[in-house]
C-alpha cells in the first residue's frame, strides 16, 4: 500500500477518495459477475466450432416441464440436420457439456478411457443423497484401480445371478393386481415401479419390500420418502441446506432419519448373510440354492471368501445402494414404454403375443417360462430393443472430462471439456436412423439391413469398460414380465388418455412416463 501511495505521489495522481475506491470495487464486482453470467449462458470460445442450444431455451423448457422428446425435436434435431456434427453443447452440472449424437464419436468416447475417464463424482458430504448412497462405489469411481477393485468383486455376482423364477413369481403378483382392477384403468407406471422395486430388493440383497401387493407397506413408504427427499430440486440447488441448516428443518431431518433406518436394515442383512456363509463354510453344508437364484449380496460375499478381493462394509453397502437406485427405475421406465408402444400398436402387440403363445403354450393357466424358452423369443427381444432405442430410460450417463487437448472424430476438444453420450438424441438422430420417430421393432430383425448400421448406434446401457453391469439382469426381467403379460392379457390406453399422441415423460436424467394409465383385459 505504501508503494502505491509513493507511486501516486511520484506521478502526481490525486489520492482517490473513499467513494472512488468503492466505485472501482463495484465495477470490478459487476464485471466479474457479467463474466460469470456470460460464461454461464454462452459456450466458451474454444468450443465455438460446435453448435449449441440456447441457454434460455434449455432452461425454459426444463422449467415448463416439456417432455424430453419435445425438447429434442424442437432444439436438438434441427442442429443435427443442419450441420454434420458429432453432437452439440448444452449447459449441465459441469458447465457447457458436449452431448455426443454420432456413432463414430460415441465409439471413440467409450473406447479411449484414458482420454475420457469418468469425471470424479463426489457427492456433497452431509447431503441426503450422500447419506443414502455413500461415495465409494462402482458407479462413482472415476476409473483405474479404484474402479477395478469394485468391478472385480461385483462382476462374478452379476454373471451368476439370473433369477428367472423370482421374476416369474413376482409377475404372478402383478397379475393379481391386474385381475383385481377388473378392466378398469390402472396406473402402469406405478405398478411397474413396484414390480422392479420388489425384484431388486429380493434379487439384490434378499429383502422383501412387499411392494406389488402392498403399495403402502412399511419399507415401500420409507424408501418412497427417501427417494422424494433425494429428488427434491431445492436441495440439489442449495446442498448447504442439508449440510449447514439441517437443524432448522425438521421435515428434512426426518428424511435423514429414514435413510439411517434403511442403512440399519442393510447392516443387519449384510451381517446375517456373512454369518450364514461362515456357518455353511464350517459345516461344509451342501449348497442347495442354484447360483442363478442367489441374491447379489450373497454372491459378492462368496466371491470375497473365494479370494476375488475385499470391500469394506461401507463400500459393500454403497454398491448395494447403487444397484438398488440404478436397477429399478431404469427397468420400470423401459417396461412402461414397452407397454405403451404395444398398447398403441395393436398389430405389433398381437404378433408378440403369437410368439409368446407359440413358445409358452396357450393353456388357460399361468406358466413359469424357462431360460431355454426365453432364449427363443425373437420378436419380443426386438420390441425390447426398439423400446430401449425409442425411449432410452437414461437420457445420458455421467459426464467424462477430457484429460488432454484432443480430436474426437475429427473435431477439436480442449482439455477440461465435459463430454457425455446423449443416448436419446443419438437414438433419434435422422442421420443414423431411418424414420427415428416411428416405433418399428423390425429394425432389429437380424435378417434386415438394420444390422448394417454403424456400431455404437444403439447404446441404452452405454458401452466399453463402464457399460451397465445390470444389462442382462434387466433384459431378463423385461422378457419374463412382457411374455407372461402377453399370454394372459390384451391391453390398450383409455379413450381419454393424455398419452394418446405420444408418451409424456420427464426431461432430466431418467425418462419416466407420467402416470400411464392402461386397461388390461384377461384372455383366460
Ligand atoms: C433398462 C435398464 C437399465 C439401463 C437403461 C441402464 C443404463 C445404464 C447406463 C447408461 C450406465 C452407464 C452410466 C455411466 O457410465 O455414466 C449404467 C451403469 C450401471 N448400471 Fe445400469 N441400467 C439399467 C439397469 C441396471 C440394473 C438392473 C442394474 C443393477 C441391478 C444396473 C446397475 C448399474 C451399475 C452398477 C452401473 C455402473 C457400472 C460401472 O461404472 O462399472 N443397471 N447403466
Amino acid at each position: 500500500m505504501d508503494q502505491v501511495n509513493t507511486l501516486i505521489k511520484d506521478f502526481g495522481i490525486p489520492k482517490p477518495s473513499k467513494s472512488t475506491i468503492l466505485s472501482i470495487g463495484a465495477a470490478i464486482s459487476v464485471s466479474y459477475l457479467c463474466w460469470k453470467i456470460i460464461r454461464l449462458i454462452k459456450p466458451p470460445r474454444k468450443l465455438s466450432h460446435i453448435p449449441h442450444i440456447s441457454f434460455y431455451c434449455h432452461v425454459k423448457s426444463i422449467i415448463e416441464r416439456k417432455p424430453y422428446s419435445q425438447i429434442s425435436r424442437e432444439f436438438v434435431m434441427p442442429l443435427l440436420i443442419s450441420s454434420s456434427t458429432i453432437g452439440y453443447l448444452k449447459p449441465d452440472a459441469l458447465g457447457w457439456t458436449l452431448n455426443i449424437t454420432n456413432p463414430e464419436a460415441t465409439k471413440d468416447f467409450f473406447l479411449k478411457t484414458d482420454i475420457y475417464p469418468k469425471a470424479n463424482f463426489k457427492v456433497g458430504k452431509g447431503t441426503l443423497f450422500q447419506n443414502f448412497i455413500g461415495d465409494d462405489n462402482i458407479a462413482f469411481a472415476s476409473g483405474g484401480n479404484e474402479w477395478k477393485k469394485h468391478r472385480k468383486l461385483v462382476n462374478p455376482a452379476f454373471h451368476k445371478n439370473m433369477p428367472i423364477k423370482l421374476f416369474t413369481t413376482l409377475t404372478h403378483k402383478v397379475f393379481k393386481v391386474l385381475d383385481d382392477a377388473n378392466e378398469k384403468p390402472i396406473n402402469a407406471t406405478k405398478l411397474l415401479e413396484r414390480f422392479t422395486l420388489q425384484a431388486i430388493g429380493l434379487a439384490g440383497f434378499g429383502f422383501d419390500f412387499d411392494a406389488i401387493l402392498n403399495p403402502d407397506s412399511e419399507w415401500v413408504t420409507v424408501y418412497a420418502n427417501i427417494r422424494a427427499g433425494i429428488a427434491d430440486p431445492l436441495y440439489f440447488v442449495f446442498p448447504w441446506l442439508d449440510q449447514k441448516l439441517l437443524w432448522l428443518l425438521p421435515k428434512r431431518q426426518e428424511a435423514h432419519r429414514l435413510s439411517d433406518r434403511f442403512h440399519g436394515m442393510m447392516d443387519g442383512l449384510i451381517e446375517e448373510k456373512r454369518q450364514l456363509l461362515r456357518q455353511q463354510k464350517t459345516k461344509h453344508d451342501q449348497d442347495e440354492c442354484a447360483d442363478a437364484e442367489k441374491d447379489i449380496l450373497t454372491l459378492m460375499l462368496e466371491a470375497e471368501l473365494s479370494g476375488e478381493g475385499t470391500l469394506t462394509h461401507e463400500e459393500l453397502k454403497s454398491n448395494l445402494n447403487v444397484f438398488f437406485l440404478a436397477g429399478h427405475d431404469t427397468t420400470a421406465n423401459a417396461l412402461s414404454a414397452a407397454i405403451y408402444h404395444l398398447a398403441t400398436h395393436p398389430m405389433i402387440q398381437q404378433k408378440a403375443r403369437d410368439e409368446a403363445l407359440s413358445i409358452l403354450g396357450d393353456d388357460p393357466e399361468d406358466v413359469f417360462p424357462t431360460l431355454q424358452e426365453i432364449k427363443r423369443f425373437k420378436y419380443i427381444n426386438q420390441i425390447i430393443k426398439e423400446t430401449l432405442r425409442f425411449h432410452a430410460p437414461a437420457i445420458n450417463g455421467l459426464p467424462r472430462v477430457v484429460t488432454q487437448d484432443t480430436e474426437l472424430a475429427g473435431v477439436f476438444l480442449p482439455k477440461g471439456t465435459p463430454v457425455l453420450v446423449n443416448t436419446y438424441d443419438l437414438h433419434h438422430n435422422p442421420c443414423v436412423w431411418t424414420n427415428p420417430d416411428r416405433f418399428d421393432p423390425a429394425r432389429f430383425d437380424k435378417d434386415s439391413d438394420a444390422e448394417l448400421r454403424p456400431s455404437m448406434s444403439w447404446v441404452p446401457f452405454y458401452n466399453g469398460q463402464r457399460m451397465c453391469i445390470g444389462m442382462q439382469f434387466s433384459l431378463m426381467e423385461q422378457r419374463v414380465l412382457l411374455s407372461c403379460l402377453l399370454r394372459k392379457y390384451e391391453w390398450r390406453l383409455p379413450d381419454d388418455s393424455k398419452h394418446k399422441d405420444e408418451l409424456i415423460t420427464g426431461n432430466i436424467g431418467l425418462l419416466v412416463a407420467k402416470d400411464l394409465d392402461v386397461i388390461f383385459k384377461r384372455r383366460y
